[in-house]
């Protein structure tokens, strides 16, 4: 697994939580800002979030909520646009890291058997194999509370993406 705590440190903007990064020269990140409600890609590097930098935030309140997105079309869309870009018919293994109550577990099982169920919040992770169209991928969907990111994070498995949330 690549080690969080080296190379460089810079702020990172997302959804008005100002975080602290460090890059690993891996492969590609993708960021889903459910505030913004769009999708970054970055083509250069695989970026790994160290989120054990406290925000400015208290956890719950980081990634304070725009109105609820209309899930569905315009979500699978993208999803659709994104995955077949990157992985072809391959498997490929995705981590998904992001503050707690991000939604990360939401668009997991969003992705896996198309709808919104209820969560709670994810102590340790969720592992699921999502068939979407023709491509077979495994999401490592890992909890975000405070106490257990760093080290889901730092002995997690070397994932081809990351979405980050
Ligand atoms: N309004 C709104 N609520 C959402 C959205 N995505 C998730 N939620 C809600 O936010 C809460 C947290 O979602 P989770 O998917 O459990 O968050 P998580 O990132 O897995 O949180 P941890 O497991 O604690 O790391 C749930 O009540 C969801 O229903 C969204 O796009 N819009
Ligand atoms: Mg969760």
């Amino acid at each position: 697994p690549p080690d969080l705590r080296t190379k460089h440190s810079q702020p990172l903007q997302i959804a008005e939580a100002t975080l602290s990064y460090r890059r690993e020269e891996v492969g590609e990140i993708f960021v889903f800002s459910t505030r913004a409600r769009k999708l970054i890609r970055s083509r250069s590097s695989l970026t790994i979030v160290d989120l054990t930098t406290p925000s400015r935030h208290a956890p719950n309140e980081t990634l304070a909520r725009a109105p609820p997105p209309r899930r569905g079309a315009a979500m699978g869309i993208v999803f659709t646009r994104l995955f077949s870009s990157v992985f072809g018919n391959r498997e490929a293994r995705i981590l998904v890291l992001g503050l707690d109550n991000a939604g990360k577990t939401t668009i997991l099982y969003r992705l896996q058997m198309g709808e919104v169920v209820s969560t709670i919040p994810t102590i340790g992770f969720n592992v699921e194999t999502v068939q979407y169209n023709n491509i077979k991928f495994q999401v490592w969907d890992l909890g975000g509370q405070t106490s257990i990111r760093y080290i889901l994070y730092s002995e997690y498995p070397y994932p081809k993406s990351v979405i980050m949330m």
